[in-house]
């Protein structure tokens, strides 16, 4: 059944993906033209050789040193024409990989370098994704793009972006997000932010459980009142393995509330959260039902994209139609979007090209 897989069907599916950074997933050769634009120097000027840079330099086993590559993508999104071409690239290469409906997210905050101010960082994103979105449809990929708004967790500004987030909900802005590096910095630092957010009826999802355990986790959802959880794969901390694995409490609250865990396989093998994909945790967390969703994180550092991570998972695990079927579903039911138009993308697209695959 598995050898029946071929990557190229995979691509066709329709996919959802929920945690995918817009840092994170430049051209190299968009990289190489802005940076000679702006003067900036880069580890490689042949677009090539930059993407393999990435992903080598990616692939350091630590969430700290993995964060570093980040410095060349940033480093050329300081300008609104620069903001917007990489949105409108990103949306067309979700487009043509079969990606659906994409959550897709960066921290306007790093992008204050120029002249620009946080309101103007926004809105030339969100023309960018409202651009490769019609482009892509007009050349028969459909995708909807949805955006989050990340603050830096190291960083005393989430506050202000939670603001940012509300300000734009109704122009494509869906929710919010703390990323960055996770040990030192608890959760608990942004409190006032979430119960903002809260306030506000407005959705969230944070990094957690990835470079740092349960506190973090707990922290996430108890203390801060996430829907999602960014990776959340140290939740496997809290479970004893076994032929009938025992979930401590922890563990049983997340998967008996459906929390969605926004899993990134490369990703994690890259930062050194798990050893290989073959060891990934996605295998028992879907196993036992969690609410499991497969993601990209970051596909120029890890040379990925959302058709690949769930090939992957097929080479892995053995995965047929079935189980993608089951996660893309999953992603959907957890998205941001308002139920009816979730709904609608599972019924009138997931559902129906799934079904031909699936018996
Ligand atoms: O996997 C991650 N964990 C924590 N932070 C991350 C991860 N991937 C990207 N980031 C950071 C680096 C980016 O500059 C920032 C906003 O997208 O989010
Ligand atoms: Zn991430």
């Amino acid at each position: 059944m598995v050898a029946t897989i071929r990557y190229e069907d995979i691509v066709k599916v329709p996919k959802a993906l929920l945690h995918d950074h817009l840092d994170g997933g430049l051209r190299p050769a968009t990289i190489v033209e802005l940076a000679a634009e702006v003067g900036h120097e880069l580890p490689a000027t042949d677009p090539e050789e930059l993407g393999r840079w990435f992903v080598a330099a990616a692939d350091s086993g630590s969430l700290e040193r993995y964060l570093e590559t980040f410095a060349h993508t940033v480093a050329v999104m300081q300008t609104a024409s620069a903001l917007r071409r990489v949105a409108r690239e990103c949306a067309l290469d979700l487009a043509a990989d079969g990606v659906v409906y994409a959550e897709v997210r960066f921290a306007p905050e790093q992008h204050l370098e120029r002249d620009l101010s946080l309101d103007e960082v926004v809105e030339a994103v969100l023309a960018g994704f409202a651009e490769g979105s019609a482009e892509a449809a007009a050349t028969g990929h459909p995708i909807r793009v949805g955006t989050l708004l990340t603050a830096m967790r190291h960083a005393a500004r989430s506050q202000e972006i939670a603001e940012l987030a509300v300000r734009h909900r109704d122009s494509g802005v869906v929710g919010f997000d703390i990323a960055g590096a996770e040990a030192g910095f608890p959760p608990t630092r942004h409190l006032d932010a979430f119960e903002y957010l809260q306030r506000e009826n407005f959705h969230f999802t944070i990094h957690a459980g990835e470079a740092f355990g349960l506190p973090s986790i707990w922290q996430a959802i108890q203390w801060c009142g996430a829907d999602r959880l960014g990776h959340g794969v140290r939740i496997v901390d809290d479970i004893t393995p076994g032929a009938e694995p025992v979930l401590g409490r922890l563990a049983a609250y997340v998967r008996d509330k459906r929390i969605p865990l926004e899993l990134c396989p490369s990703s994690n093998v890259q930062t050194g959260a798990v050893g290989s994909i073959a060891e990934h945790p996605i295998g028992l967390l879907r196993d036992l039902r969690f609410r499991v969703t497969v993601n990209t994180d970051n596909r120029l550092m890890s040379g990925t994209s959302m058709s690949r991570e769930m090939a992957l998972l097929v080479d892995a695990f053995g995965y047929g139609w079935s189980e993608l079927r089951w996660f893309t579903i999953n992603a959907m039911k957890s998205a941001f979007i308002p139920f009816d138009q979730r709904l609608r993308i599972i019924d009138e697209v997931i559902k129906p090209a799934y079904a031909e695959l699936v018996d």
